[in-house]
């Protein structure tokens, strides 16, 4: 009885089924066109009434020039940890050089997700169109699109709070598993290679507070979006790092941009011709860069306009004379970029690109330097890289020969207090060698050479002293003679 009952419904269902399909055919083909399309509107807004969700699209590309939409690939990666739980059907990408993989959902799959205690959904789909271009294959297009689904009520706190947290998230994300690059600059234009430099702030030889120091500073920066936007500045911090050759300042620049996770552009600016040239390059650096320029009192005459005036009335009285200079001196005096051009972009150019920027100066002459140039604000942070101490030397045995302690460490202690000797020179000591005792090796090798230095500085004070003293006689006897009656 119940089975024939059932059997009944099922068949009554079905004809009601085709009625409605041989209904809606007709009206379609014999409805005006207008009325039609007058009643699916109806339709829809009485669906929507009663209807309690809301719904966005967010499509993959946008704009007329159909640029990939920065919303969908933040989305995109900001779903693929739920995606991967929740999803069946999964797509992978592998990024990071093939180190990482990142999944997102599958077309036509649905994901949920909780904010403050909202549920919502996200839905991927695509639409396919055909082609209108002749082919013999058929060609389709596909455009894809997450639609967010969630209930009137919560439309605030979707709209507003939710989507930028979505939007935020998923940059992090991306910037994450991004692969990081090193920019250099050929005229105007930048060209790239992949950066891998090993170089941390764990293997960089340093004073540990001083390390700690300028992590924290570092850190505290690329946290302070919202504090630069209230105080109405530019995301920007200037660094200036200054010491003798092989103490660490590229090494330094290299654990910054891994710290971060920023790109490195490493701007020559002798082959920059101006300044126009100079802003574009500047206005083409990613969100999250740090810009190097190294050597800067070897750059370009960066003292100013003041030097600059005298140097050519100078050039005026000597160009008879003047030999011809080797290449790249031609190009630094040829360059037209100056010093205010440059602290005018830094200053202002970056105020209006948004992203987080810092801009690293190197020097093995700080006091070369114009004050106008490193003064606060401009170079917030001066950072002195200087000669091994004995704590720098303990990262490097650390590094080199895995060594946390060793007997011959204090005597090196105090050798270090006596001799100059730069993390680079103290490195190569230590860089392991075909011998049995490995270390010990290393370390006599590494107090060989400071001894060896500490008696060469020893020996040049007292030439040194000797000079002055020989320097001094004359003149005393000179002030004698002129004083004797
Ligand atoms: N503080 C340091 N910590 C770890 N390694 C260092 C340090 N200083 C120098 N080195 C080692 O010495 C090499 C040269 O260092 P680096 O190029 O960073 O020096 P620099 O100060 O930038 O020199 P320059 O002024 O000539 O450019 C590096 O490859 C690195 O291995």
């Amino acid at each position: 009885m119940i089975h024939l009952k059932q059997g009944d419904m099922l068949a009554q269902v079905g004809s009601v089924v085709a009625c409605l399909m041989f209904v809606w055919a007709m009206f379609k083909q014999y409805f005006p066109y207008e009325l039609r399309d007058r009643l699916e509107k109806y339709n829809k807004r009485v669906f929507t009434f009663v209807y309690p969700y809301i719904q966005i699209k967010f499509h993959e590309f946008t704009g007329e020039r159909l640029m990939r939409s920065e919303a969908y690939s933040a989305i995109e990666t900001y779903l693929s940890s739920s995606s991967s739980m929740q999803a069946k059907r999964l797509k992978a990408e592998v990024v990071k050089n093939n180190q990482a993989l990142v999944l997102s959902m599958d077309d036509h799959e649905e994901v949920a997700d909780e904010f403050k205690g909202v549920k919502l959904w996200w839905v991927s789909g695509k639409n396919a169109f055909k082609s209108q271009t002749l082919s013999f294959y058929q060609v389709t297009d596909e455009k894809r699109y997450y639609k967010l689904k969630f209930h009137k009520r919560h439309r605030d706190l979707i709209i507003g709070p939710y989507l930028n947290h979505v939007l935020k998230e998923g940059r992090a994300l991306k910037a994450k598993n991004r692969q990081r690059k090193l920019y250099t600059n050929n005229g105007s234009y930048w060209s790239h290679v992949v950066f891998e430099h090993p170089a941390t702030f764990k293997t960089l030889a340093m004073e540990p507070e001083k390390k700690k120091e300028i992590m924290d500073d570092l850190i505290t920066f690329s946290q302070s979006e919202e504090f630069y936007q209230r105080i109405g500045r530019a995301w920007k911090r200037g660094y200036l790092l200054y010491g003798p050759p092989g103490t660490g300042k590229s090494t330094m620049i290299a654990a910054m941009a891994n710290l971060l996770n920023y790109d490195i552009y490493d701007l020559e600016l002798t082959a920059v011709k101006d300044n126009t040239e100079l802003r574009k390059l500047l206005i083409e650096t990613s969100r999250k860069s740090i810009v190097v320029i190294e050597d800067i009192d070897c750059s370009l005459d960066l003292t100013g306009q003041r030097r600059k005036k005298k140097e050519e009335e100078k050039e005026g009285d000597e160009k008879e004379q003047k030999p011809k200079l080797p290449k790249e001196e031609r190009d630094s005096k040829n360059s037209q970029v100056t010093l205010s051009g440059l602290l005018n972009f830094i200053d202002g150019l970056w105020s209006v690109c948004g992203g987080e920027r810092l801009i690293v100066f190197t020097t093995n002459f700080v006091e070369k330097l114009d004050p106008a140039l490193i003064r606060k604000g401009r170079m917030d942070k001066h950072i002195e890289l200087s000669y091994c101490s004995f704590e720098a030397f303990k990262v490097l045995a650390n590094n080199y020969l895995q060594l946390e302690s060793h007997q011959l460490f204090a005597k090196i202690s105090d050798l270090l207090g006596e001799a100059k000797m730069t993390p680079a020179d103290v490195a190569e000591h230590l860089m392991p060698k075909i011998v049995p005792g490995n270390a010990q090796v290393c370390l006599e090798s590494l107090i060989g050479a400071l001894e060896t230095t500490k008696e060469k500085a020893k020996l040049k004070a007292e030439k040194k002293k000797h000079e002055r003293r020989k320097h001094r006689q004359p003149k005393r006897k000179q002030k004698r003679q002129t004083t004797r009656p």
